[in-house]
């Protein structure tokens, strides 16, 4: 179908008096509003219609795909003038919680995943955003709180929020009353409205009349403060992490959740939610949590994937299998940080998959970059992976004494940060309870015993050591119970591992020879071949799973993929990891703001909805400064890690020679460089950074291992040799950024769900709320702004072509010539929403939060009433077939009755006229005869008169 409109049309299509006859209908309604004076008014109505307000460009042209062809002058173009004078008429200001950052020109167009398919959506208007003229309405209600002397906050000159009362003002100072008692003077710029009692707690920061930094921290305390840690933020699923066990999980809250007698904020409605739309739309969903380290994001994905597994439990062991995954991934890629004591140390992207009846068919799991050094190197009070532990601690007397396996404070790869254990976790139980989900994943006890011996010779190989030979300090490995042991575990005669360990082979002609290393080069090889083989265990552990868990083809458009990467961390002293970790969040939150502020804004832009822009802080120039080619972070380390004089410090120098104009970019001294990230400010100490990024593959490995008896190194050090060969030159931050703009490929395929977790205090206490700590993790994602777009946003959008083929039936009269824009036109006149609910796009209609379940019910509604129809209709149609079948059945009974006595009567006759003489029967046969004939008769005649 294709539409065209020109605005210099004389004649009043049907379409333009419908779109009249709605606006006038609108403007009744809005007039009849009362809305009382101190709140902030509502948006005015703003069910505008394209023909009213906007005139169609006369180029423009609906494809049958729904989408505009030709091109749109968007609005923002036009009003960008009239709103910056507005804003200045107004005196904008922005609050420390509302910081706005707007960027211009910040899309580098080689370094974007999006670009192929949407760069000018994504680009184009959103660069010079707008403030809304709408939100500066602060100034005038405060000056209505100080009048009425109302409820306001304060903020003190400690920088905190406080409640109290305006006793006096004076010029621009003001008297308040705190609850406390106390009696502070404030400059009235230093206060914003209160929100009424009523309002307190409120599920959904939506329903706050007065949208404000103290007023959303104070919702969400008081709400957590009585247990109830999720809230919405509009579309957003806050999650503030209780630190504690709540009774809020488990199969009757479930349950309750499934058949929709709950429905307050939870985790287990978000999945609900995504699993329902899926169904709906036949659209792959995604359920993306984020949050600082410790937030919760593991613990709130377990309850997701625990809920998803309820739903969909056609297949019961599957949902339980793709439960105990989780299990083995942390044992495997979780350890004890300083910030949580099961911290993520991977990322994971977990696919689930469903059938077309909604049951669970199978999964796949994605996992991202592991945190290899924590498996040779701890900081204070940190652990290694918990299986180090969990085998020490809890293998059997049999499997010990085939591993040689000691306590863990006898290795040093554990004892090195003199910390074994994590309070309130005994080790030993999670052993077998690892050792039960690996039997559940199908991993047979041969290939659990042989993951078990490369753990055990990680641990031996971190006991070798080695001694100095001579004046160049070149060195051999000390022979002792751990080479030895390292080397029966992995199956390989210790000679060859020794000499993998302190020699370097160098090519003389057509000869090797090799070539003592120094102490350090021998320390750095030895834990080299044990993050390898450690981190190589990890990927095949993770291709078992996916082996065990995968059923037949995985569905296209009924999946939903949960991700759960590790958060962002800011150390005293934070290294390459943390710069690949924080880079990693970086992306995301990009991913979170171009979709619930970029693309949704420029996307009613171009299709001509009336919408004032909410500027939001876009870290789009941060990711700038990792990824630019050839000027980025990124980049320069590649740059420099293949540069063979090169060091750390030469490294920094040159950061600091191309960013110093940079604002995200801050020199600091020596070796250290300071990246303003979306979450803070955070300072990276460059040592090690080349050698980590470089990871080199030593050929010596790979020799030794493919020597190996085991089949387990054997193969890893194969798929090294072949597939994996290309990866494993590729520098650690390079294959970092591929796999994130693979992942932000995939996740654009689907639709997101947003999870914030809030870490409530860095003591991991429960019940201790820190204000500043979460209004800063608030500020990062940008809760505010989220809740304004949502606020006066439109979160249900429909091309014209589906909502008119979905919604089309509840018109009585419809018209065939009528296109999908008038169709929808009508059906909103129909169903009679409220002006402020709905916007007509060029190409869609859009819809506030709620409205869609409003239709959708009375769509359910009109379809129960056609069933109950249908039901009359068939019943009736199918008694009035019986009828006609019993009809014709008796008609044909009596035909053949009536044939049956006629040739009886022949033959009787026959007889008569030979004589013969008629017997008592044949007496009774005729009475009989002609009492049915009689009856025939009768029959047909009255046959024939209901008929
Ligand atoms: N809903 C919850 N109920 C009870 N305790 C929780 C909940 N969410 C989190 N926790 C507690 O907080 C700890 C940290 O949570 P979790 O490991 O999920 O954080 P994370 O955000 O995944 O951190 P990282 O990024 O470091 O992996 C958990 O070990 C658990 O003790």
């Amino acid at each position: 179908m294709m539409l065209s409109a020109s605005p210099a049309a004389v004649t009043r299509s049907s379409l333009e008096e419908m779109l009249d006859s709605l606006r006038r209908r609108d403007e009744g309604l809005e007039k009849s509003k009362d809305l009382p004076p101190a709140l902030p008014a509502r948006p005015p109505s703003r069910a505008r219609l394209p023909s009213a307000r906007h005139s169609l460009p006369t180029d423009f042209k609906v494809s049958s795909h729904g989408q505009v062809e030709g091109k749109v002058e968007t609005r923002a173009s036009k009003v960008k003038g009239d709103t910056k004078r507005k804003e200045k008429e107004l005196g904008y200001k922005s609050g420390s919680f509302v910081s706005k950052k707007i960027r211009k020109d910040q899309n580098c167009v080689d370094c974007n995943p999006y670009v192929e398919e949407n760069n000018e959506k994504v680009n184009g208007p959103i660069a010079g955003s707008v403030p809304r003229g709408k939100e500066s309405g602060w100034d005038d209600n405060i000056c209505y709180f100080i009048k009425k002397r109302l409820s306001v906050w304060c903020r003190l000159p400690n920088g905190k929020w406080d409640l109290g009362k305006i006793e006096e003002t004076l010029g621009d100072e003001a008297t308040i009353s705190l609850l406390s008692g106390t009696v502070v003077k404030v400059s009235t710029a230093e206060l914003l409205p209160a929100n009424p009692d009523i309002l307190e707690g409120v599920d959904d920061l939506m329903q706050l009349s007065y949208l404000n930094e103290p007023s959303v921290l104070h919702n969400i305390k008081h709400r957590y403060a009585q247990d109830l840690i999720y809230s919405k933020a509009g579309p957003v699923l806050i999650a503030v992490n209780p630190f504690k066990e709540i009774p809020i999980y488990g199969n009757e809250i479930l349950t309750s959740y499934k058949q929709k007698a709950k429905d307050s904020p939870h985790v287990y409605a978000i999945a609900d939610a995504a699993y329902n739309e899926m169904m709906r739309d036949e659209k792959n969903q995604s359920i993306i949590l984020s949050g600082e380290s410790g937030a919760g994001k593991t613990e709130t994905a377990k309850y997701v994937m625990q809920y998803l597994a309820a739903l969909g439990c056609g297949n019961d062991s599957m949902g339980y299998e793709i439960l105990q995954t989780n299990f083995i991934l942390q044992a495997f890629g979780n350890a004890k940080t300083s910030r949580n004591n099961n911290s993520s140390r991977f990322g994971k992207l977990i696919e689930i998959h469903f059938n077309a009846s909604g049951k669970i068919h199978g999964a796949k799991i994605q996992t991202f970059l592991l945190e290899k050094s924590r498996v040779v190197q701890l900081a204070n009070d940190e652990r290694s992976y918990h299986i180090f532990y969990q085998l020490c601690a809890g293998a059997p007397s049999t499997l010990r004494d085939r591993l040689n396996l000691r306590m863990a404070s006898e290795y040093k790869y554990l004892n090195q940060s003199e910390c074994l254990v994590v309070d309130g976790v005994d080790d030993g139980m999670e052993f077998h309870k690892l050792v039960d989900a690996l039997d559940v994943v199908q991993i047979c006890k041969e290939d659990q015993e042989q993951a078990f011996a490369m753990l055990a010779a990680v641990l031996w190989l971190g006991n070798i050591s080695f001694q100095v030979i001579d004046n160049e300090n070149h060195v051999e490995v000390f022979t002792n119970e751990a080479v030895e042991n390292a080397a029966r575990l992995i199956n390989c005669r210790a000679q060859d591992l020794m000499l993998a360990l302190s020699t370097h082979k160098i090519q003389a002609g057509n000869d090797f020879i090799a070539k003592k290393l120094t102490m350090q080069k021998a320390i750095d090889r030895r834990d080299a071949l044990a993050k390898f083989i450690y981190t190589r265990l990890f990927e095949w552990l993770v291709v078992q799973i996916n082996k065990s868990v995968k059923v037949g083809e995985l569905s296209t458009g009924r999946s939903i993929s949960i991700l759960d990467i590790y958060g962002f961390e800011s150390f005293k002293n934070n290294s390459f990891e943390q710069f690949c970790i924080n880079y990693a969040n970086e992306r995301l939150q990009q991913h979170f703001n171009r979709h619930l502020f970029k693309l949704q804004q420029g996307e009613y832009e171009e299709d001509g909805i009336d919408w004032t822009k909410v500027d939001f802080e876009d870290n789009q120039e941060c990711l700038n400064l990792f990824e630019k080619k050839p000027l980025g972070l990124l980049s320069l380390l590649d740059e420099e890690s293949n540069f063979p004089n090169a060091t750390d410090l030469t490294f920094t120098n040159k950061l600091k020679q191309y960013f110093n104009d940079n604002p995200c970019f801050k020199g600091q001294r020596g070796r250290a460089f300071g990246v303003c990230h979306y979450a803070g400010e955070v300072a990276y100490d460059t040592n090690g950074f080349l050698e980590k990024n470089r990871d080199p593959m030593h050929s010596e490995f790979i020799h030794l291992l493919s020597s190996s008896g085991c089949q387990l190194p054997k193969s890893a050090s194969l798929s090294c040799q072949s597939g994996g060969l290309e990866s494993s030159m590729q520098s650690v931050a390079t294959k970092l950024k591929s796999q994130l703009f693979k992942l932000m490929h995939q996740l654009e395929k689907t639709t997101p769900h947003f999870i914030r977790c809030i870490k409530p205090n860095a003591k991991q206490f429960p019940g201790l709320y820190e204000d500043d700590l979460v209004s800063q993790q608030l500020q990062c994602c940008g809760v505010l702004e989220v809740v304004r777009i949502s606020r006066y946003g439109y979160p249900t959008r429909m091309t014209h072509q589906e909502f008119a083929g979905r919604y089309g039936f509840l018109l009585k009269e419809t018209n065939l010539s009528w296109d999908p824009l008038s169709m929808s036109v009508a059906i909103l006149k129909k169903i009679n929403f409220l002006p402020d609910m709905y916007e007509v796009g060029y190409t869609k209609v859009y819809l506030r939060m709620g409205q869609i379940e409003r239709l959708e019910e009375q769509r359910k509604q009109f379809l129960l009433d056609i069933v109950e129809v249908q039901k009359y209709f068939r019943g009736g149609q199918a008694r009035r077939h019986f009828r006609e079948l019993k009809q014709g059945a008796v008609i044909l009974q009596s035909c053949i009755r009536g044939e049956n006595t006629r040739r009886k009567y022949n033959h009787m006759i026959k007889r008569r006229t030979t004589n013969a003489p008629l017997a008592v029967d044949d007496q009774l046969v005729a009475a009989l005869y002609l009492q049915s004939v009689i009856r025939g008769m009768v029959g047909s005649k009255a046959v024939q008169q209901y008929a």
